[in-house]
This record gives structure tokens, sequence and C-alpha cells, in this order.
């Protein structure tokens, strides 16, 4: 296989508050090839944006990388002076956020926007790098570009400034596009449209890594998945056999929470109980005292990912104590993770409508 264009080896970040230190990332491991979607998906909280951070040189102050390595395009960019590691960053990948106003400039014509990276950046003239900018807000299927090029982005709807923000990221021309929850602020038939267009990219061999806590929205454009909770990725896999056949029951639970299209008033959307307190060591794991299938030896002895993949696929990996007896969880994530094809119809449907 080709050189990964993200690999992050049991990354750590950590930080520095005035009541002690919030280890947020714990271990993260993660890889992203080109052409390929990876999702990162858990509640808010669990750590998946400051994992897209760090891997993109953009954590906020105070948060530091504390342990661990991103390795970018194969070069080790962890120990990097910080200008030759943005260099390194910015010339494979590019960020979009969820708040697509705030990260444009309202000051600034859209066109100008997308062209200020081939202009300054990649050295093209005035006028290639209009043309090129013409040629991204096509490609991200903004009609009439060139009468669009004069607009400022409060004269664009939300899924149009998302677009617009997407045409920025590609102006750098990555290799691979870190996506923090791009289509939550939109309706559910913009997200759509925005996804096709980061599915199109992802089609003509650009790498897609993409963070959200909606499953639905994984479920149509990654085909890996990568489950946080508590600043660590509890389940990794494909992503058909994590939504059929989920071996954590924290994934399992997350299946549950999916509201049910048919049903007029929506099942509670949340999970019972809270999430950890990162500020504290976390002894054994950290869903034991919300998980339905709990045991004793949860409380104490945290699970490290373990290969799952003879009951199920290649690659799928869980951080649970009981993963190979689904059969013996109790009540509903029982039934989630012994594919009760149930939560991947509610998922699909949800996506296709
Ligand atoms: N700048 C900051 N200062 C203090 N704490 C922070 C900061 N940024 C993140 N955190 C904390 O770090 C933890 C992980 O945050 P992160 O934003 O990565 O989670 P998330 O899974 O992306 O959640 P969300 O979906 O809400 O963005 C949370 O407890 C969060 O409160």
């Amino acid at each position: 296989m080709s050189t990964p264009l993200l690999e992050l080896h049991d990354l750590d970040v950590e930080i520095p508050l005035a009541d002690g230190t919030l280890h947020a990332v714990r271990g993260v491991s993660l890889t992203a090839y080109a052409g390929q979607a990876v999702g990162l998906v858990g509640e808010s909280g669990s750590g998946k944006s400051l994992t897209l951070r760090a891997a993109m040189d953009l954590l906020p102050v105070p948060a530091k990388i504390t342990g661990g390595s991103v390795v970018v395009a194969g070069q080790d960019v962890t120990a990097m002076k910080p200008a030759q590691r943005r260099a390194v960053v910015s010339s494979q990948m590019a960020m979009i956020f969820q708040d697509a106003l705030t990260a444009l400039n309202p000051t600034m014509r859209i066109g100008d926007q997308v062209a200020e990276v081939p202009r300054q950046r990649l050295g093209m003239s005035a006028s290639a790098a209009r043309a090129r900018a013409l040629d991204l807000l096509d490609q991200v299927g903004i009609r009439d570009p060139e009468q669009r090029y004069r607009a400022f982005p409060h004269e664009l709807s939300g899924g149009m400034r998302q677009r617009i923000c997407i045409a920025i990221a590609l102006s750098a021309e990555p290799g691979l596009i870190l996506a923090d929850e791009p289509t939550t602020a939109l309706d559910v038939t913009i997200q759509a449209q925005v996804l096709g267009v980061l599915d199109g990219l992802r089609q003509e061999g650009v790498g897609l890594v993409l963070v959200t806590h909606d499953l639905a929205v994984v479920s149509s454009t990654c085909s890996e998945l990568n489950v946080m909770y508590g600043g660590r990725v509890v389940e990794h896999g494909s992503t058909d056999v994590l939504l059929s056949a989920p071996r954590h029951p924290y994934t399992a639970a997350l299946l549950r929470s999916v509201p049910d299209p048919d049903e007029p008033v929506h099942r509670l959307l949340t999970i019972p109980g809270a999430p950890p307190d990162l500020l504290q060591p976390i002894t054994g794991c950290a869903f034991a005292p919300r998980c339905p299938a709990v045991v004793e030896r949860c409380a104490t002895e945290r699970p490290p990912l373990m290969d799952v993949s003879a009951a199920t696929a290649a690659g799928h990996t869980s951080a649970c104590w009981r993963a190979e007896e689904p059969e013996r969880w109790p009540g509903s994530i029982g039934e989630a993770a012994l594919g009760v094809a149930e939560e991947l119809r509610v998922v699909e449907e949800r996506v296709h409508r």
C-alpha cells in the first residue's frame, strides 16, 4: 500500500488549566490514505476536534502534544521547528470547520479568498489565481462562479459558505482534508449536498478525515471508523462492520441513540450518565460507569484495543474486556451488537431519504 498521508501514533494532548491538567487525547492512533475517508465519531468532549487540530498543528493555546507522534506523508513532524512543521503540514493537509461563517473573512469577496493561496503561496499571477479560484468554485458546485466570485460571505447561504470553505481548503492542493463537523450547522438536504462534494473529492483521490457525532453522516461517507470515548479510540474497523456488529458497548449505545425516522416522537438521543472528567486520572475503562455490560474488571484494568477480527472482519479492534461475548451484553446494546439490522437500517434511511 502507498505511504499514508497522515499517521497518528499513540498521540497525547494535554491542556494545563487553573484547576489541573486536562488530558484530552489519550494515546490515539489513526491512519489516513489518499482516496479514503476515515470517520472519527463520539460524543461531545471525547477529543475528536483536538485530535484533528493536533494533526493540523492548530491546537488552541495552551493545549500541547505531550506524547506520541504526528507523521505527515512519511515525515515525522512532531519534533520539527514550528515553521518547518507548518510548511510540511500545510503542503499536505487542509482543514475545514463547522462554522463556515467565522472561518471566512467577512470583508473580503469570496473569490479573492479562494484565490489567496494560489496567489500568495503557490506564486500564481493574479489572473491565473483568479482562473484557479473560478475552477475551484465550479468544482465545489457553486453555480455561476463568475458572478458569485464577487459576493461577500454574508450574501451566501450556510451550505454555499461551507462549499467556499472547501474550495479554500482545496486551493492549496492538499492530499488530505480534515473536516471537523463540516455539516452539523446545515439542514439535512444541504448536509447531503456538502457530503456529496466531499465524497466527489475522495473519488478523485483526496483523502478525508471526518469528525462528527452523527453516525448517519459517517455511514454515508466513510469506509472506516474510529469511535472515540474519553480521549481514546475505543473501537476501530470498517464502517459496515462497526454499524452492523459493534464490539464495544459504547458504539452499540451510540447506534441505539440514532433517531428513528419512522417514529413520530424520536427516541431519547442521549446515553444515560456523563462522560468522564478528563482532569482526573481514569482507572479501568472510562465507559465503565455508564456501561450496561460492565463487569468488575472494567473498573480496575484498562482494556487496550484488541483484535476482534476473528468474529467479524479484518482490521476490527475493540477496547472492551467483553468484546468477544456480545451475546451476553444486556438489553438493547446486546441487540445492536448482534447486528439486528434495525440499527443500520435506521442510519441508512436517514442518509438516503
Ligand atoms: N481551549 C480549550 N481549553 C480548555 N479545554 C478545552 C479546550 N479545547 C477543548 N477542551 C476540552 O478538551 C476536551 C476535548 O475537546 P474536543 O473539542 O476535542 O472534543 P470533541 O469530541 O471534538 O467535542 P465537540 O464535538 O463538542 O467539539 C473537552 O473536555 C473540552 O472541554
